[in-house]
């Protein structure tokens, strides 16, 4: 089962439509994400850079023919499953996502993933703000995984060595729970399976969401047909 994802809120009325507006929107993220690649690591000349930028623009501007006005938010997808579609980390739509594709097997999260050019921090190294977002991210699947959708209150990170570009891995796993708070921890982890960052993170089930998951109730309410 691929993480990450709450359910949907609204029936899809037609699954396969929806699949196949997914499937484009993704590959369109696929093809601009080898854009953004070729983008930092070109070396063209300035003449050949700025001939390149009108032709750019024009995808831009036919993409904004139907655009929404802002961000996506959370949306039906067509597994039945809601999902944030922009989300830098996991969202399809994305291009600047690696994307991660988050496993939970219900003992733990895990991807494996690569990064390159557009993710350098250190030379030759992943950056440490992406590190984060990555350790973010796997961590944070879990909660909502178990049916606790929760956000990070705190996320302490142990940089213990530069992380590589390339294919890279992580994992996370519940440590314990207590009321509506989690605490988990995770590991981000290089080709060579050297363990390059360690975190740990408190998830709290906010408020709002505190709300509706501790409230359950066994009736009908307003829809139950008249009894008799
Ligand atoms: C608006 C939309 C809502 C959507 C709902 C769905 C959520 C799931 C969403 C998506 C999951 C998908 C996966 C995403 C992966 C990436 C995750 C992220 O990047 S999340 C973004 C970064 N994080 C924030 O922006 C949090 C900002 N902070 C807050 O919103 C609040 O401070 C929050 C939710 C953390 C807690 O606020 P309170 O009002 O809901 O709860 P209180 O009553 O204050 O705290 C409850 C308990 O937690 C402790 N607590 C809260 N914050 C703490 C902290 N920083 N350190 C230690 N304890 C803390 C408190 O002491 C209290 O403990 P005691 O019950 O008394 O024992």
């Amino acid at each position: 089962m691929t993480a990450g994802g709450f359910d949907a809120l609204v029936p899809v009325t037609d699954p396969d439509a929806l699949r196949e507006q997914e499937q484009a929107g993704a590959a369109l993220a696929d093809a601009v994400r080898e854009l953004l690649d070729a983008t930092v690591r070109t070396r063209l000349d300035p003449a050949q850079l700025h001939a390149a930028i009108p032709a750019v623009r024009e995808v831009t501007e036919s993409l904004l023919a139907d655009a929404a006005d802002g961000p996506r938010g959370l949306e039906p997808s067509s597994d039945g499953r809601m999902r944030v579609h922009g989300n830098p980390m996991v969202g399809a739509l994305n291009p600047f996502a690696p994307p991660l594709r988050i496993d939970w097997d219900g003992e733990r999260a895990a991807t494996r993933f690569t990064v390159g050019a557009a993710y350098e921090g250190p030379p030759g190294c992943l950056h440490g703000g992406i590190a984060a977002a990555v350790l973010d991210q796997v961590l944070g699947v879990i909660p909502s995984s178990i049916g606790l959708p929760a956000m990070t209150a705190t996320l302490d990170l142990r940089y213990r060595r530069p992380t590589p570009l390339g294919e890279l891995s992580a994992t996370a796993w519940l440590v314990e729970r207590d009321g509506w708070k989690l605490r988990l921890e995770g590991e981000l982890t290089d080709a060579e399976g050297e363990v390059t960052v360690s975190a740990t993170g408190l998830f709290v089930v906010p408020r709002v969401a505190r709300e509706h998951l501790g409230t359950p109730t066994g009736d009908a309410g307003e829809f139950a047909p008249p009894a008799g």
